[in-house]
């Protein structure tokens, strides 16, 4: 098959849907390699790195899509990437299509087979592509909420982990799932006090075990919601529910409730965010402020540290890329895991979630749903 990546377009997004070390994999496999020059140079690989794996290198976007079976990305396509699509491509990229209906509407006009990121499976009820970038994401936000509270920054002026006789920051994390226990674990290492809010008893339970005790589990209902904002100095949002938009935990008018120049790190933005007053921003300007509260929005946090998120990402997606490239669309038929990556096929939705969220119809192609 015919592999190809392009660079990557979104706002400061440097990393790379292929680094060398996977473009060699491919190529071993007996699959053509193809990158758009620059690919790799923010993540600190050159096309010598990729021409010594075996790759191809092609001047422009536009060359890659063309010359290309199966296109393996980062991030959701951009607009000026729809025309590119073919209707026998295969496009392997983090889509996030819930909350963004423009890119849904062009990749079913393409009649290409989308497969997303963050909806492939494992048998463990985990998000196996997704987990790396949250991982990534967890941690940076900790950073990311540090640097807010910052007073030259706009913050209230507050040193994260405190000082003898001061108190830290109290962090709020919403959902313990990958993000949440990533960045619960970065909290209290740097000293703050953590509660976590989870649906999942299991989930807390795992989380009391591998925090040792550190970070407060609770219930996440409306009350304890309620009850934990005005403490917080920093809320992290990191529900999901895979394949749909994010719900609203925080609205507008709770906001008040919260303390002055408070900051909201809402990782679930990618979903559409979890708090009512979110809106998507990037790493150029990543906060806002709504009635006294900073609001971080970047839906592509990982995208800051393309070198290690780059690779990270790559170790997880390889070996479903190179089963697609081995045997096609056949792949999905072999693995419901994977198939249940499938968002878009020839004009139609295949996942019920974001066919749901999108208020559109959907079909299960590899009878992956119907098995619950
Ligand atoms: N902005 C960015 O750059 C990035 C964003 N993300 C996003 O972060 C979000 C979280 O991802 P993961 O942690 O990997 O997902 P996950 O599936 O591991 O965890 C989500 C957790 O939310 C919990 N949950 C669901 N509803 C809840 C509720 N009402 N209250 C409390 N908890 C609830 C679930 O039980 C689960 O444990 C996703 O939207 C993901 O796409 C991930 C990486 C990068
Ligand atoms: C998960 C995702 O959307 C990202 O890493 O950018």
């Amino acid at each position: 098959m015919r592999v190809g990546s392009p660079r990557e377009t979104k706002t400061n997004e440097h990393r790379v849907g292929l680094t060398p070390a996977a473009a060699g994999e491919y190529v071993a496999h007996g699959h053509t390699v193809l990158m758009e020059t620059g690919a790799g140079l923010g993540a600190g690989f050159t096309d010598a790195d990729y021409e010594k794996a075996g790759a191809r290198i092609a001047p422009d976007a536009a060359a890659v899509f063309a010359d290309s079976d199966m296109i393996v990305k980062v991030k959701e396509l951009q607009p000026a990437e729809f025309p590119l699509l073919k209707p026998d491509h295969i496009l392997f990229a983090y889509l996030h299509l819930a909350p963004d209906p423009e890119q849904a509407k062009a990749l079913l006009a393409s009649g290409c087979a989308a497969i997303a990121y963050e909806t492939v499976t494992d048998a463990n009820r985990g998000l196996p592509l997704l987990a790396p970038m949250s991982e990534v994401a967890g941690r940076i936000a900790v950073f990311s909420a540090a640097e807010t509270l910052l007073k030259h920054k706009g913050g209230m002026g507050l040193l994260f982990c405190g000082v003898p006789g001061v108190a830290p920051a109290r962090v709020l994390v919403l959902g313990g799932g990958v993000v949440g226990l990533n960045a619960a674990r970065m909290a209290v290492g740097l000293g703050a006090e953590v509660v976590v809010l989870e649906r999942s008893i299991p989930r807390m339970r795992h989380i009391d075990e591998v925090t040792g005790g550190r970070v407060i589990t609770r219930y996440s209902s409306l009350h304890a919601i309620e009850e934990e904002l005005p403490k917080a100095d920093v809320v992290i949002g990191a529900v999901l529910t895979p394949g749909a938009e994010a719900p609203t935990l925080v609205r507008r008018d709770q906001l008040s409730s919260m303390k002055k120049d408070s900051v909201l790190i809402d990782v679930a933005i990618d979903q559409g965010g979890c708090f009512e007053t979110s809106r998507p921003t990037t790493h150029d300007d990543p906060t806002y402020v709504v009635d006294g509260v900073i609001h971080y929005c970047v839906g592509n946090m990982p995208g800051a540290v393309p070198r290690t998120s780059s690779e990270a990402l790559n170790n997880a997606t390889l070996p479903y890329g190179l089963a697609l490239a081995d045997r096609g669309l056949e792949a999905l038929r072999a693995d419901p895991h994977l198939a249940r990556g499938l968002n878009v096929l020839k004009g139609e939705i295949t996942h019920p979630a974001v066919g749901k969220a999108l208020g559109l119809s959907w079909r299960d192609p590899f009878g992956v749903w119907a098995r619950g």
